[in-house]
């Protein structure tokens, strides 16, 4: 049987776990598709680093062109990151009728539209399991499994580091920094762990989860995103003891033909599956009309549970070729993208104020909630254990996010509000 040979972009932590996949499963992989598979070249940054995995130094080069423009390659697969040279690579190797393989979320968020276009002109694959929540097959789930039916909601922990770092700080105590640190040691987080941290990340896979989801061109600057470098260990305890877990929630909506998508700190009520979701897994529910709720769970990140996503693709571009049906499966979004306004858009919300501890102070706060036509679901005032100030902690019902806004701004030029704590919204 001729071998299908594969080209590798990357061998670092994502890299690394393909090849042992490959080559670890190879009786089992070959059986399935009817063929070896062989990593036949394999592109670098630096050719003389020191690796954890034993590859035949012939097979590396410093060259990516070498590998995009090598003769015998069938299948590219690109672990390697990087948006704009990357992108260069991946059309080119499209152009030469090679099927591509990545993990790279920042490439599909913003050029996927372009890449799958290339690929459906020149009839060839592309599969990207690994770039959104890692291990855990959504994509294909959403494409094929949900084809039946009409998604109205997408809500996903889908940045392992954040979940971490969040999980962490709330079970343990330690510090944002400290974990952080952690995270990028066990080679969760991005190159550049900004990314994680200030909810990019996450945002770029809802805008992959949200396009295939709702069938409309969603794009990065759709999405509104805020991270959790500024929640503090004092919001995640309020949140405990309020029955509320903190979370970095993805959540794409639909209602009637419009959607909104975001990202941002939730407090989750505990009893909702999602909020127990903890450590680097990551987990996707979607609620469909008919289907109605489901739960995706598994690992988001790291090398072994990234490569079994990116092997299960190259699996099904192998089987592609063999059926001779490569390049038929993508579904280009048909439906024209409506995006709901801040005035409609309707979420509970959290906050904490510090407040001046003296006589009406509650009486001024209710009054502009009622100025903006929030309805409240709890007021808690208390003294602050560390500073004469009091804290009042509210819990808002479905309000406008932008009432909401208007709220905070009215608040910040308070002279009895010291200081607009937190701001979160309320999911649950
Ligand atoms: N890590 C994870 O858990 C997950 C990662 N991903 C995505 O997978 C991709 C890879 O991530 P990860 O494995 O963590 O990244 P790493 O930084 O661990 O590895 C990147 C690899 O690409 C090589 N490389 C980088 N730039 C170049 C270049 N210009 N030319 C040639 N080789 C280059 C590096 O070479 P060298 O080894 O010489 O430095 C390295 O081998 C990214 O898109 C990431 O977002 C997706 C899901 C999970
Ligand atoms: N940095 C990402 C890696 C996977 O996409 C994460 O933490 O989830
Ligand atoms: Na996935």
């Amino acid at each position: 049987m001729k071998p299908i040979k594969v080209g590798l972009l990357g061998l670092g932590t994502v890299g690394t776990g393909v090849v042992r996949i490959v080559e670890g499963n190879q009786e089992d992989l070959s059986s399935q598709v009817g063929s070896p598979i062989v990593i036949e070249k394999i592109a670098v940054k630096n050719t003389e680093k020191a690796r954890n995995i034993n590859v035949d130094s012939d097979k590396l080069t410093e060259d990516p062109w070498e590998v995009i423009r090598h003769p015998d390659i069938d299948v590219i697969v690109e672990v390697m990151g990087g948006v704009d040279q990357t992108k260069e690579y991946i059309l080119e190797a499209l152009e030469r009728g090679k099927h591509i393989v990545t993990a790279n979320k920042d490439l599909m968020a913003l050029y996927g539209s372009e890449i799958l276009a290339k690929a459906a002109e020149k009839r060839c694959d592309v599969y990207y399991e690994a770039s959104v929540a890692g291990g855990i097959p959504i994509i294909r789930t959403l494409i094929e499994g949900f084809s039946s039916d009409r998604i109205t909601k997408i809500m996903g922990i889908v940045n392992g580091t954040t979940n971490y770092i969040l999980t962490k700080m709330s079970q343990e105590g330690v510090s944002y920094e400290e974990v952080l640190k952690e995270a990028q040691e066990l080679g969760y987080a991005e190159a550049d762990p900004t990314s994680d941290v200030e909810g990019l990340d996450a945002a770029r896979k809802m805008a992959i989860l949200a396009t295939l989801g709702f069938h409309t061109n969603v794009e990065l600057r759709d999405v509104s995103v805020s991270g959790i470098s500024s929640v503090t260990k004092e919001d995640i305890s309020y949140a405990r003891r309020l029955g509320y877990e903190m979370k970095l929630l993805g959540i794409a909506e639909r209602q009637d033909d419009q959607i909104t998508i975001s990202v941002q700190p939730t407090m989750v009520k505990k009893k909702h599956p999602i909020a127990s979701v903890n450590g680097v897994f990551n987990a996707v529910y979607v609620h469909g009309e008919a289907v109605g709720e489901t739960m995706f769970y598994g690992a988001g990140a790291g090398e072994m549970p990234t490569a079994t996503s990116v092997v299960a693709d190259l699996v099904s571009v192998i089987r592609n070729v063999k059926l001779g049906v490569s390049g038929l499966k993508a579904i280009a979004p048909y439906k024209e993208k409506r995006l709901i306004s801040d005035e409609e858009i309707k979420y509970k919300y959290f906050l904490l104020l510090h407040v001046d501890d003296k006589a009406g102070v509650l009486a001024q706060i209710t009054q502009i909630f009622a100025e903006y036509n929030v309805s409240l679901a709890s007021v808690v005032q208390q003294p602050n254990e560390f500073n004469p100030d009091a804290e009042i902690i509210i819990v808002t019902h479905d309000a406008s996010k932008a009432n909401m806004e208007k709220v905070r701004k009215h608040f910040e030029s308070l002279d009895v509000i010291r200081k607009v704590k937190s701001v979160y919204r309320v999911e649950g």
